[in-house]
């Protein structure tokens, strides 16, 4: 139980002080709970010696009233310590996690890990958020009334004092053993619930293939199973989480019939005097209403452990080191030093070397699997090398750090995404301070500005999610406005492979030539347009550079690039001719 208060008051961070005033605060409540009964059994020995005067009748009556008076005014300053509290530790630390998500490499983003940060951010510390501040106020100030009281009887009479400090020990053993029962079916329910949003979210952006192939039936029966899983772990960790609560109860319910049973003997054998055994029987309820609520809170505490553990596991995943060290770009070469990098276990890119010069356009070549978009990524760091340096303007990109890095690069993607928000923010999500000018002065380079003053309402027109209302041509365009707008000196660009409209072609290839100018171009490159204009072309072949010059020195070479240049051609014909 120490262990919770501790881990939230860690957890707290700098609101760490206000939650160790509203700790002590409800141990003061606690105490001023148990005043009122102090003054009773006051007037009661009194009563009982037949010494009661109005002197004694004044005291408990201001004793009462001062006692409730303080209690009011500690949950009032309890309550005002933790509203809000929760919320905003949380919203610091939903910060930080977004901050931490953006370190993480990409290779971390599968979709089983999608599940699981999907779950930790949105069941874990939901549920802490709603209920930790509670929770911990009930146990802490309910703790100390059990003490309070516990101690009260002890000094009454040692004989009840030890039943009920034995029932406390064991009530506490039992239902500890039971809770850690209950903290592993915790840990199968987040898996569960981290498959579950897995298998929702492939199942969701299957749903195109799952009808293009007819295949309702078995997607929905992995979903459905999925479903069910879920919902008999939930069953299984409701029946197990209410266990301890059912044992605690049982166990104090006995102890307390022992303790008035006891009581009412050591009357009538005449051991206990009257008051005393009253006084106690008051106690033994100021115990057991606690206990009960220790006994309704535990489970909740543990729940919050599990999903804290389950927090500290997600920030403790390796992220990109950063180094944030002044940086300053003599120019914006790209150049790949014996780079050598593996996903997994086996080598995608092997040993490649290149540079790619300033303000030129480079395009990268290759057959279907060879690592052209490795390559790409891997300069804008989504994943760190295994040997090697990538560097920029002689700088290795890990000495950059990754705004500096990201800063300096705009990437114009084939899958372009856009944010179920109107096109305006899209575009100015590159540049959030740019004005209406400046974006439509780059719409209009970009060639989206006549198609989107066409839209029901412009500029403020919503894309619908991921940008579903657009056609994959406009959805592009829109992209490269966005990546003109950010003006950074590097582009890392995929060429769409899929095939547009003629107009739309020849507006993306207008668009591209303005985003282009003057910047270093890295292109994975499909037209033959594109690859023909390349200051530069790397062939590349099974994650190595096999051949690298110009369009035309590569021709005269007729080797891989030559065979290639004439396939792409053949079946250019082929597609015209049929
Ligand atoms: N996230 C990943 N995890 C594991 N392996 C990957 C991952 N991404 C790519 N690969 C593998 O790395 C190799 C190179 O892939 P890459 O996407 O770089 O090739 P590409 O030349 O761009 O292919 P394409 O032209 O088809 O897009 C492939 O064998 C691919 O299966």
């Amino acid at each position: 139980m120490l262990s919770i208060v501790k881990r939230m008051i860690n957890f707290s961070g700098k609101y760490g002080g206000r939650l160790k005033w509203a700790i002590f605060l409800s141990i003061l409540e606690s105490f001023t709970i148990n005043v009122p009964i102090l003054c009773i059994l006051y007037g009661l020995i009194k009563i009982n010696n037949n010494e009661l005067v109005k002197k004694d009748i004044f005291v408990v009556a201001i004793g009462i009233v001062i006692s409730v008076i303080l209690r009011a005014l500690f949950r009032r300053l309890v309550d005002g310590l933790q509203s809000g509290t929760g919320y905003n530790i949380f919203a610091d630390e939903r910060m930080k996690i977004g901050d931490y998500l953006r370190n993480l490499p990409m290779g971390y983003f599968t979709e089983g890990n999608i599940g699981y940060v999907s779950a930790v951010l949105s069941s874990d510390i939901n549920f802490i958020e709603e209920h930790g501040m509670n929770t911990l106020s009930k146990i802490v100030s309910s703790s100390i009334g059990v003490i309070i009281s516990s101690i009260m009887i002890t000094i009454l009479d040692y004989r009840i004092g030890i039943v009920v400090i034995l029932t406390t020990i064991i009530s506490f053993i039992i239902s500890n053993i039971l809770l850690k029962v209950s903290s592993e079916s915790s840990v199968q329910k987040q898996e569960v619930q981290s498959r579950l949003i897995s298998a929702v979210i492939e199942y969701v952006k299957g749903i195109p293939v799952i009808k293009a192939f007819n295949l309702e039936g078995e997607k929905s029966k992995a979903t459905h199973r999925s479903f069910k899983e879920t919902r008999d772990i939930l069953i299984k960790f409701e029946k197990v989480v209410i266990a301890p609560f059912i044992a605690m109860d049982t166990f104090i319910a006995i102890g307390t019939g022992v303790v008035i049973f006891l009581s009412s003997y050591f009357v009538i054998n005449e051991t206990m005097e009257l008051p005393t055994a009253f006084m106690i029987m008051i106690f033994i309820y100021q115990i057991f209403l606690p206990f009960r609520i220790i006994g309704g809170q535990l489970p909740l505490g543990r729940i919050m452990m599990a999903g804290l553990d389950r927090y500290e596991r997600l920030m403790e995943e390796e992220v990109l080191q950063e180094n944030n060290k002044k940086v300053q770009f003599k120019n914006f070469d790209i150049e790949f030093q014996n780079v050598s990098f593996a996903y997994e276990k086996e080598e995608v890119l092997k040993d490649i070397s290149f540079k790619a010069e300033e303000k030129s356009m480079t395009a990268l070549v290759g057959s279907s699997g060879c690592g052209k978009t490795t390559v790409v990524n891997l300069i804008a760091r989504f994943w760190d090398i295994d040997n090697g340096a990538i560097k920029i303007g002689g700088v290795d990109i890990k000495e950059i750090g990754m705004e500096n890095l990201l800063k300096n690069i705009s990437m114009v993607f084939q899958r372009v995404y856009l944010f179920n928000d109107t096109v305006l923010n899209n575009i100015k999500f590159a540049k959030p301070e740019a004005t209406m000018e400046e974006v439509i002065e780059v719409c209009k380079k970009a060639r989206c500005h006549d198609f989107i003053m066409e839209l029901e309402n412009g500029y403020n027109t919503v894309v619908g999610e991921a940008g579903s209302t657009l056609s994959g041509g406009e959805k592009q365009r829109i992209s490269i406005a966005r990546a003109m707008l950010k003006n950074a000196p590097i582009i890392l660009l995929d060429e769409a492979t899929a095939s547009v409209d003629p107009d739309n072609e020849r507006y993306i290839q207008e668009a591209i030539n303005e985003l282009v100018k003057n910047k270093t171009l890295i292109v994975i490159a499909h037209r033959l347009s594109t690859i023909k204009n390349a200051g530069k072309i790397l062939v590349i072949d099974k994650g190595q550079v096999i051949e690298e010059g110009k369009h035309s020195e590569l021709i005269n070479k007729k080797g891989n690039y030559y065979e290639f240049w004439q396939r792409r051609m053949e079946s250019r014909s082929w597609k015209i001719s049929s």
